[in-house]
């Protein structure tokens, strides 16, 4: 199962900070791909220099021009639309159904009020608790109960520099090199 992230209602004069947290977020918590509107080319960017330096968990990072019709689009011939909303069902209750579907899942964020077409679109409107916070806790807590934690971990490809996990202190390697400094 293959995960989207689509950010909707992003205003660039105030969001850009949070909508970057939005696309780290998505790529280091097991999504596949990241899609944004209204488009910020800076964030877009961004995201992509991360996925160079950091190693490839994106195939896809885009703006998208109608974010309506890529929902409609993405129900017709990929799979099954999740829109995540302090007013859906709960967490707890929709996550095996949704896992039992199998299908590629696009997963809808806002940031300003999302309108109404996306909650009749979506398949599930689930919230991650009744009360309002934010996207990227909601995003977090939503993907790491999707893959059971397992995609915290998963190594991307081709990174330039990883991070050797150490107790204290800080080791970076280059991507080429293993968990010991010694070059593959
Ligand atoms: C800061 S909220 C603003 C939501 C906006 N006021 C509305 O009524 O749609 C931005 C986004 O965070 C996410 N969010 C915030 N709290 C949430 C919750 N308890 N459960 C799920 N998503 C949440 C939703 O995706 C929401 O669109």
């Amino acid at each position: 199962m293959k995960v989207y992230v689509l950010r909707i209602g992003h205003r660039p004069e105030r969001d850009k900070r949070i909508t970057t947290h939005v696309a780290l977020v998505a790529r280091a918590f097991g999504a596949s791909g990241f899609l944004l509107n209204p488009c910020d080319e800076k964030i877009i960017e961004k995201i992509r220099e991360t996925e160079s330096r950091w190693g490839r968990f994106l195939e896809e990072i885009e703006c998208v021009r109608s974010p309506l019709d890529y929902v409609r689009k993405w129900k017709e011939s990929r799979g099954k639309v999740v829109h995540l909303t302090m007013y859906g069902m709960k967490l707890d209750e929709a996550i095996e159904e949704i896992k039992d579907t199998k299908s590629d899942l696009l997963l809808i964020v806002g940031a300003e009020k999302v309108p109404r077409e996306y909650y009749d679109l979506a398949d599930w409107n689930v919230s991650v608790g009744n009360q309002p916070h934010s996207e990227v806790a909601a995003l977090a807590v939503f993907l790491d109960r999707l893959f059971d934690g397992k995609e915290l971990y998963r190594e991307p490809a081709n990174p330039q520099i990883k991070i050797v996990p150490s107790r204290r202190g800080k080791r970076v390697v280059k991507g080429s090199e293993d968990s010991e400094g010694a070059s593959r």
